[in-house]
Order: C-alpha cells, then structure tokens, then sequence
C-alpha cells in the first residue's frame, strides 16, 4: 500500500506564517485521521527549533502542537521535520517524549552527510526515520543516489526527492526517484514532496510512484509554501482511479480539506505569478512569504526578488538573502 503523508500542519505551517493554534491542529488532526491519513506531520514550517526572527515566530509552541495532535489521534502516527542546525538533537528527543513517531531530517540534496548523527539518534531512541534531500531540482539523479546513500547508511528507512521549488517536471521526477530506487534497494524505501509551483504535483507524484516510490507527501487543500503542496485529496481520488491502494477514503478527506482544512488557511494557496515565476526559476517555495515581506519594505518588486534569488541559487537558510537582494534593488544597485 503507498504511504501518504499529510503535511498541511507542518508544510502548511510556511503559508500560515506558523500562527496555528491548539484548536485548530486537534481539528485538523481529527478530521484527517478520519478519513484514514496513516501520517500527519506537525511542526513549524522550518522544523524544530525554526521559531526565530530568520524564519517567523511561531503563534503555539511546535511541541505543544505536536502534543495535541498525538492525544488527537486516533490511528495516524504524528511526524515531526528537523532540520539539522535549525534544530538540535535534543529538539528530537522532546518530541518523542511529546509522542511523535515519526522523525523527519532535511537537508540541502547536497548535504547529507550533516545528517547522520541525527539519523543515528533518531534510531537508537527507536524512531522510524525518513530523510528529506531539498531542492532536489538543482541536482542530477546520479547525485541524488548517492546523496540518499549517505542517509540510507546512516540510518534513514525512506529517502525522499524534496521538489522543493516545485520545478521537476515528470521524467525529471521519475529519474531522480529511480536513481534513488536503484542505489538503495532493500536498505530504504523512496518517497516523493512535492510542490505545485508549475502545476504538477498530482502528476509528479504518480511519476515518483511509477517509479518506485513507496510514500508519497500531499497537504489537504494543497496548504503549502508556494502554490502548495500536492491536494492530498486529489491525489487520493486518483490514485483511487489507478487502483493504488492509500487506505485514505475519498469523500471523508474531500470534506476533511473543504470544511476543516480551508477554514484554518488564511487564503487558498494561489498558482499565480509569483509562485509559477518560484517554479520556472527554482526557487525554494518557504521563500514566497519572506519575499513578499521584503518587497514590501523596500518598495520593490517581490517577482524580481525571487527572480534574482533563482539566479543566486539560494537554499533554505538564506533567507537574509532576501533583504540583502531587496536593498540592492531599491538602491538599484546592478546585479
Ligand atoms: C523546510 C522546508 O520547508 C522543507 C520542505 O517542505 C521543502 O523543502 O519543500
Ligand atoms: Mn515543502
């Protein structure tokens, strides 16, 4: 059976400015294990430790929030995502101790290897671990292989092709993903993330599992960095089309996005210039709100600031870049 998982509560958490409340996770939570999502990820959009100036403040501490949603549900194991030196090690251990099963380690798909200590522990305490390789788009699958190496030896149960700036497009996903698939045979499973920046999360996401992928990512009501993330209900009901088993019923998490996840979203997530300009440029989609925010203060054009962020490559973590990017052009500094 494909594994979802839902990460409106954590992903989503980027579109939120990471203002969720207690309330509004235990809603969410219910409505989702429900309709029979094995996996709901809770965390601040940046992972543990991401409440700060650099990323935003968080409204609800994430731990309190992790612990809302174990008591909540029922069946669904609750995830968290770290990101090593955003969190720490013993950010891991509080959210085991709150109940979270689930440990979820991201890093650039170039950087693996800061990782492991994280994945040893993760291990040891008895988490089942799963890796993120972000950006994944900047790298050949040749290089996503290896990099998954690095995380599957370290102790990583499922590698995952990170479409970060949602920029892959269909074969661009399947031969990450089968490089991935390949590499790592029975030591990991490989999963999928992806974003909706140019349109194509549901089909990316069935291309990741044609290709092998065994757990696939979705937020419910696409609620997401960027454009958002793959509905979780749309690719539900087609994979129900395809006769891929999700063990997620189709009419509870349609109603589960409409009638609870909506009402939590400050607006739908858009596909519109801004978040197709994140996709053509590759652009980290956590950037979307930052650069609005920058635009804004310096009275420049938030779609030339992702445009030159795209040109500067930046990852997750420089999102100072931003203001730095923002400043020159209000001072109309050449780049
Ligand atoms: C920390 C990021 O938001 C992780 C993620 O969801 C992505 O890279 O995409
Ligand atoms: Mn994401």
């Amino acid at each position: 059976m494909l594994r979802i998982t839902d990460t409106s509560l954590r992903d989503g958490s980027h579109h939120k400015r990471h203002q969720f409340t207690a309330d509004e996770v235990r809603s969410i939570v219910a409505a989702l294990d429900d309709a029979g999502v094995p996996v709901i990820e809770v965390t601040h959009g940046d992972g543990l430790g991401g409440s700060s100036f650099t990323y935003g403040f968080s409204k609800t501490p994430e731990q309190e929030l992790i612990s809302v949603a174990v008591r909540t549900a029922r069946n669904a194991k609750i995830a968290f995502l770290m990101l090593p030196g955003v969190g720490v090690k013993d950010d891991i251990l509080v959210a085991q101790d709150n109940g979270a099963s689930i440990c979820r380690i991201a890093t650039h798909c170039t950087e693996a290897d800061i990782a492991v200590q994280h994945f040893g522990l993760a291990r040891e305490r008895g988490l089942e671990t799963v890796g993120f390789l972000m950006m994944a788009h900047s790298q050949p699958p040749e290089v996503i292989a290896r990099q998954g190496r690095i995380m599957a030896d370290a102790g990583c149960q499922c590698v995952y092709v990170v479409d970060s700036a949602g920029a892959l497009v269909l074969e661009q996903v399947s031969d990450r993903v089968s490089a991935l698939v390949a590499e790592l045979g029975a030591d990991a499973e490989a999963g999928f993330h992806g974003h909706e920046n140019l349109g194509l999360s549901v089909a990316n996401s069935i291309a990741a599992i044609r290709a092998g992928a065994r757990q696939i990512d979705g937020s419910a009501r696409r609620f997401g960095a960027g454009a958002g993330n793959t509905a979780t209900e749309a690719l539900v009901g087609v994979c129900d089309k395809l006769g891929i088993e999700t063990g997620i019923d189709f009419f509870k998490i349609v109603d589960a996005a409409e009638d609870v996840v909506l009402p939590a979203m400050p607006e739908e997530c858009k596909l519109d210039r801004m978040a197709l300009l994140m996709g053509y440029a590759g652009v980290y989609s956590s950037f979307l709100k930052h650069a609005y925010r920058q635009a804004e203060r310096y009275g420049v054009s938030g779609a030339e600031i992702l445009v030159q962020a795209g040109e500067r490559k930046l990852v997750g973590g420089q999102e100072d870049q931003l203001a730095d990017i923002a400043i020159n052009l209000a001072a109309k500094v050449p780049r």
